[in-house]
């Protein structure tokens, strides 16, 4: 997309958001006379513009107070030359508590088109948390067929009228990516809308009269009959109970699996016999792969992927927990590149990177699967070892014994490539040790932050006596007794 015309939408997308936040009625000057959009629930497509601006006022008279809007993600898309769809994601907080929808992600899909060289939205539609939905109530299920079926017709006549953009439409029939299904008692589908068949390549016909769990992993299937008998059957007249939500992974045909949010109800008789099923399932695939990595920014090392300093504490509080129940020693080592500063001065950071990671690797090497290998930052690195001897000594004899095993395996020759003037490449043989402080615990006599403090101190004894050493906290008359 050309930077003049991104940065114009991104402008006028910005202006929408924040009016909308603010609540300012002048947003409304932003809609084409031909404006077409789906309301909140996303169950009613509204054709007339007039319409749209009577429910946007509606809804700022009904939330009069500002609303906080963090964005997620933006992304723009050109549909030809003078469309474009914009797709956001974001978290809602409303004024009021109980409306925070903080957790919940919502989709916003804007679209943009010139007209009479201003661009206008032409359209809207926005994809809401479930349970923002009438008092906790799931979507009507008739209404999102209805609306799929609205859909269909739209589509229809306005390839006929406007011979448009073929892609306008496709971004349309996007706003009903979830999947809604029917079953019957025994679980057998009876009903799946077209959107599975986009999400996971099974043909409609291929899912009907197949058990609803084989759409999901054993997994998946295990928390679905977990969910389902927690919905006990009561006698009363026919009805629907309550939903049930959670979140399970779904097979696909090519053989990747899927995370699908399920909304599901179970259709009971007079006699509270349960005669079927029903639900819409969400695909939130990207939602998690988002908190995956969420999560592995948190609390690992960009660089080298080891643990940071939070995963590491953390590891070591419970370390300490199990030392306290098994009378175990645990030790903490604490380690520091010599003269590292040199190497990256001399190369440049990209080199003392490539040096950081071999020696990361190193270390993983040099210990066992239980124990942690973490980066605190720059040139320095702890490793974890959470289990030793129940006798001091021992434990001192055998963490003295890793430490050394350490210095050996870090001070072996780094083969590095580096880039020469001229951009020419040469392998060179770069040698580096380390200094090592060992600090030993048991149980929870001291906090993480004391035994990480004397692992430092041992380790900058070995830095002052030399480099290419380890010593062990306690050894030294200045050290505290440890616990
Ligand atoms: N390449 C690279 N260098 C880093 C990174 N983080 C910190 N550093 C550098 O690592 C060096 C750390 O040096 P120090 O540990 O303070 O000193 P040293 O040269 O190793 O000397 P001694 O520790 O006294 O032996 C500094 O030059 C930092 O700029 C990183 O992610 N990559």
């Amino acid at each position: 997309m050309h930077a003049h015309r991104e940065q114009q939408i991104r402008g006028l997308f910005d202006t929408y958001i924040r009016m909308y936040a603010s609540r300012d009625e002048r947003l409304t000057e932003l809609f084409s006379d031909e404006f077409s959009g789906y309301t909140g629930g996303g169950a009613v497509l509204v054709h007339d513009r007039l319409e749209w601006v009577r429910i946007t006022l509606q809804d700022f008279a009904q939330v009069p107070l500002p609303i906080r809007i963090e964005m997620l993600d933006l992304a723009l898309q050109d549909l030809s030359d003078d469309v474009v769809a914009t797709t956001a994601f974001f978290h809602i907080h409303l004024p009021m508590p109980e409306h925070t929808l903080a957790r919940e992600v919502a989709r916003l899909v804007l679209i943009f088109r010139l007209e009479a060289a201003q661009w206008k939205i032409v359209h809207s539609g926005i994809s809401i948390p479930y349970h923002l939905v009438r008092d906790g109530e799931v979507y009507p299920l008739a209404g999102l067929q209805e609306r799929n079926r609205e859909l269909e017709t739209e589509i229809r006549i306005r390839t006929q009228e406007l011979h448009q953009s073929e892609a306008l439409y496709r971004q349309l029939i996007e706003d009903t990516l979830d999947i809604i299904w029917k079953a019957d008692r025994d679980l057998r589908v009876t009903y799946i809308s077209p959107a599975d068949e986009r999400l996971r390549g099974y043909r409609a016909c291929e899912v009907l009269g197949r058990h609803l769990f084989e759409m999901l992993t054993d997994e998946g299937a295990a928390t679905a009959a977990e969910q389902l008998q927690r919905a006990p059957p009561q006698p009363g007249p026919p009805r629907l109970l309550g939903f049930m939500a959670f979140e399970a992974q779904h097979r696909c045909k090519d053989g990747s699996l899927r995370w699908g949010e399920v909304m599901a109800r179970v259709r009971l008789d007079e006699h509270g016999a349960v005669t079927g099923y029903q639900g819409i399932t969400r695909d939130i695939t990207e939602r998690k792969l988002l908190e995956q990595q969420v999560r592995q920014l948190a609390f690992h090392d960009a660089l080298t992927d080891l643990p940071n300093r939070r995963l590491l504490l953390d590891r070591l509080a419970q370390a300490m927990t199990a030392s306290s129940r098994s009378g175990h020693c645990g030790a903490l080592l604490f380690l520091d590149l010599d003269n590292f500063k040199a190497l990256n001065d001399r190369h440049g950071h990209d080199v003392g990177d490539a040096v950081l990671l071999q020696a990361a690797s190193r270390l993983e090497h040099c210990v066992r699967r239980a124990d942690t290998v973490a980066r605190l930052g720059g040139d320095e690195f702890i490793v974890l070892l959470p289990s030793l001897d129940i006798d001091r000594r021992r434990s001192a004899t055998q963490a003295l014994g890793v430490a050394d095993k350490i210095l050996k395996a870090l001070s072996e020759p780094y083969r590095l490539s580096i880039e020469r003037d001229g951009g020419v490449l040469a392998e060179v043989e770069h040698r580096c040790t380390a200094s090592i402080g060992v600090s030993l615990f048991t149980g929870q006599e001291a906090g993480t932050a004391d035994v990480l403090k004397w692992a430092d101190s041992a380790m900058y004894r070995a830095k002052d006596t030399g480099r290419n050493t380890v010593r062990l906290y306690g050894d030294a008359p200045a050290d505290a007794p440890p616990g």
